[in-house]
C-alpha cells in the first residue's frame, strides 16, 4: 500500500508541472477533449447495450420491421462511435507529442545546465544512461500516463453506468449461507465484483515480478546500445590494438544480460498470460452462465438475457481493468521509477552545485589574473590530492604547472575552470574574466568544420576571413577551403591537427585566462614553440597556465609551479619544474 502511495505521488510530481506550465491552457484543453471523447465512447457502449435488448427481442419476435429499424439505430450509434474513436486517438497523440516536447526540453535543460551531465558522471552510476531516460522513458511515460489515466477514468465511468444498468436488470436472490438466510439485491453486480476481485488478486500475485524485470530490461538494452556506440567511436583504437575479440566478448556479455532477463520476462509473461487468457475466455461465457437460469425458467426474454449478459460483461470488464492492463502498468511503474531516480540524481548533482566547493569570486578590483587561497582539491572519495595555500598569478603571466603523472594537475585545472566540485578553497578572478581550458584531446563535434572551430559559439558569429586567418595562423591553411564541409572531423583530423584547431579556437575566443592541459603535447617541439610564440603575440594580455612534461616548455614560460611532496595531498608551490626520478 505504501509502495502504491509513493508511486502515485511520483506520478503526480512527474505529470503535474506540464499542466501548470506556460502551455497549460492547450494542455488542459487537449486533455479535456480526450476525456470528453472517452466519456462519449462510454456513452456509445451504453447505447449499444440498450440496443441489444431491443434488437434481440425483435429477432425473438421475428418482427422484421423492428429488426430493420434497430439496424438503422445501430448504424447511427456505430457512426458516432467511429468518429469518437478516430478523434480520440488523434487528439491523444497530439497531447502526447506536445507533452513529450515540453518534458524533453525540461530534462535537457536540467541535464545540460550547471554541468549536471558532468556531475552525474562524476557521481558514478546514480542515474544510468541519461540518454535513454530522456529519449525513451519520457516518451513512454507520457503515452502510458495518458492511456492509463484516461483508460482508468473511462473504466470508472463505464463501471458506474453499467453497474446501474446491471443492478436494474438483476433481481434479488435468496441464499442460505452458513445456515443464514440472505436476501441479496442486485446479485449479478456482486457476482461480477467477486469474479473480478478474485482475478485481480491472482493477477497481481502472478505478475508482480514483471515490474522489476521491465526495469532491468530497459537498463540492459541501454547499456548494450551505449557499449556499441563506444566501439563505433573508438573503432580505430580497437582495430589498431586488435581489440575486436575483447569487444565482442564484452558485447556478448552485455547481450547475455538482455537475454537472461528477457527469458525471465518471457516466463513471467507466460505465467501471467496463462491466467489472463484463461480468465478472458471464461469472461466471455461467465455472464450468460450466471444469467441463463432466468431465461430458461422463462422469467426473461432473449433481449433481456443479451443486455444483461453484455452489462455483466462490461461491469466485470471494468473491474478487471487491472488484469487487462497489468503488463502496461508494470512497464509504466518501472518508467516512473526510472524517471524519478533520474530527477533525484540530477537534484543531488545540483545541490552539490549550491554548496559549490570552489566559489568563483569575481572582484572588480582584483589585481591578479587569478588568485587561489586555502585550496584543498579532493577526489570524489574525499581524499585530498592537491593543496594550494596562497597563490597569485599576474595578468599576462605565463606559468608552467608541473608534477608527477596522476598528481592532480588536471583536477586542479578542472577546479579553476569551475567544473570540479570536490574540495574547499577560494578562486578569485577579475570581474569579467573569461576562462578557457584546452585539454590534450579537444572536443571536435561532428558537422561543419567552421562550427567545430568556433565551438561552442556558432560559426555565423564570425566572418569567414577571421576563421580562415585563425586556421592559417595555427598552420592549418590546407583546411581553409573545407571550412564549410560537413564531415566526421574527430576521425579525420590527427591529434596534432585537433590541438592546432583548438588553439585557433582560443585565438578567436580571446580568453583572459587560458589553461592548457598538455594541449600541445601532440606537436613536435619546434611547432609547440611556434604555438606559444603565437599565443604571446596574439593574446599578450592573457594569463596562460600550462601543464606539460617536456623540459623545453620551461623556456616558453615566465614562471614554474610544481606539485611538491611525496604523500597526499601534494602542495603546489613556486619552484623548479618537477623532475621525475630515473627508473
Ligand atoms: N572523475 C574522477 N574520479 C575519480 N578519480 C579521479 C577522477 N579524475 C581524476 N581522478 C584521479 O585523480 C588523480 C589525479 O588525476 P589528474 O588527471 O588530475 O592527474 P594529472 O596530474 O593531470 O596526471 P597526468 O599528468 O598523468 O595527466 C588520479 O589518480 C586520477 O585517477
Amino acid at each position: 500500500m505504501r509502495a502504491l502511495l509513493t508511486l502515485l505521488r511520483d506520478i503526480r510530481r512527474l505529470a503535474l508541472p506540464y499542466f501548470r506550465s506556460e502551455e497549460r491552457w492547450t494542455a488542459i484543453g487537449l486533455l479535456g477533449a480526450v476525456i470528453g471523447l472517452e466519456l462519449a465512447w462510454v456513452y456509445c457502449t451504453v447505447l449499444l447495450n440498450r440496443w441489444n435488448n431491443a434488437f434481440y427481442d425483435a429477432i425473438q419476435e421475428k418482427d422484421f420491421g423492428a429488426f430493420k429499424h434497430q439496424l438503422l439505430i445501430f448504424c447511427a450509434i456505430a457512426a458516432g462511435a467511429i468518429c469518437v474513436a478516430v478523434y480520440q486517438i488523434y487528439l491523444k497523440q497530439w497531447l502526447e507529442i506536445r507533452w513529450r516536447r515540453w518534458l524533453t526540453k525540461r530534462y535537457l535543460e536540467h541535464w545540460l545546465g550547471d554541468d549536471t551531465h558532468y556531475r552525474l558522471r562524476l557521481s558514478g552510476d546514480a542515474a544510468d544512461n541519461p540518454d535513454q531516460r530522456i529519449a525513451q522513458d519520457v516518451s513512454m511515460f507520457v503515452s502510458q500516463t495518458i492511456s492509463v489515466g484516461v483508460g482508468l477514468l473511462g473504466t470508472i465511468v463505464s463501471l458506474t453506468s453499467f453497474s446501474v444498468i446491471l443492478w436494474g436488470l438483476s433481481g434479488a436472490i435468496d441464499l442460505k449461507l452458513f445456515g443464514i438466510d440472505m436476501h441479496v439485491p442486485g446479485y449479478l453486480f456482486w457476482a461480477a465484483l467477486l469474479y473480478a476481485a478474485l482475478g485481480t488478486l491472482i493477477t497481481h500475485f502472478i505478475g508482480k515480478p514483471l515490474v522489476r524485470l521491465n526495469f532491468d530490461q530497459q537498463r540492459y538494452e541501454a547499456d548494450f546500445r551505449v557499449d556499441m556506440v563506444r566501439v563505433r567511436e573508438n573503432s580505430e583504437q580497437i582495430a589498431l590494438l586488435g581489440g575486436e575479440p575483447a569487444e565482442s566478448r564484452k558485447l556478448e556479455g552485455r547481450f547475455g544480460r538482455i537475454l537472461d532477463n528477457y527469458f525471465g520476462l518471457m516466463k513471467a509473461q507466460k505465467r501471467l498470460t496463462w491466467f489472463t487468457a484463461g480468465y478472458n475466455q471464461v469472461s466471455n461465457i461467465f455472464p450468460y452462465v450466471v444469467v441463463s437460469p432466468g431465461y430458461f425458467a422463462g422469467a426473461i426474454q432473449l433481449g433481456t438475457l443479451m443486455q444483461t449478459g453484455s452489462a455483466f460483461g462490461s461491469v466485470q470488464g471494468a473491474f478487471s481493468f487491472f488484469i487487462s492492463s497489468y503488463s502496461t502498468l508494470a512497464e509504466w511503474t518501472s518508467v516512473v521509477n526510472r524517471l524519478t531516480g533520474f530527477e533525484a540524481a540530477m537534484e543531488v548533482a545540483k545541490r552539490d552545485d549550491g554548496a559549490r566547493a570552489f566559489p568563483h569570486r569575481r572582484e572588480a578590483a582584483q589585481e591578479a589574473a587569478l588568485a587561489l587561497a586555502d585550496m584543498d582539491v579532493r577526489l570524489p572519495t574525499g581524499e585530498a590530492i592537491v593543496a594550494v595555500d596562497r597563490l597569485s598569478i599576474g595578468k599576462g603571466e605565463r606559468v608552467l604547472v608541473t608534477g608527477p603523472s596522476g598528481g592532480g594537475k588536471t583536477t586542479l585545472f578542472r577546479a579553476i575552470a569551475g567544473i570540479w566540485p570536490f574540495g574547499t578553497g577560494t578562486i578569485t578572478l577579475p570581474q569579467d574574466a573569461r576562462v578557457m581550458i584546452l585539454p590534450q584531446r579537444p572536443y571536435v563535434p561532428v558537422g561543419r568544420l567552421d562550427d567545430a572551430l568556433t565551438y561552442p559559439l556558432p560559426a555565423t558569429d564570425f566572418d569567414h576571413a577571421r576563421l580562415a586567418e585563425a586556421l592559417t595562423a595555427v598552420g592549418l591553411e590546407v583546411l581553409v577551403h573545407r571550412l564549410e564541409e560537413q564531415a566526421l572531423w574527430p576521425h579525420i583530423l590527427s591529434l596534432g591537427e585537433q590541438q592546432r584547431l583548438s588553439i585557433a579556437r582560443a585565438l578567436l575566443e580571446q580568453p583572459d585566462v587560458l589553461l592548457l592541459d598538455e594541449a600541445t603535447a601532440a606537436l613536435d617541439e619546434p611547432s609547440e614553440a611556434a604555438v606559444y610564440a603565437l599565443l604571446r603575440a596574439r593574446l599578450p594580455q592573457a594569463t596562460v597556465l600550462s601543464i606539460g612534461h617536456r623540459a623545453t616548455l620551461n623556456a616558453l614560460h615566465d614562471r614554474t609551479l610544481a606539485l611538491s611532496g611525496t604523500g597526499l595531498p601534494r602542495r603546489l608551490v613556486d619552484g623548479p619544474a618537477f623532475q621525475p626520478e630515473a627508473a
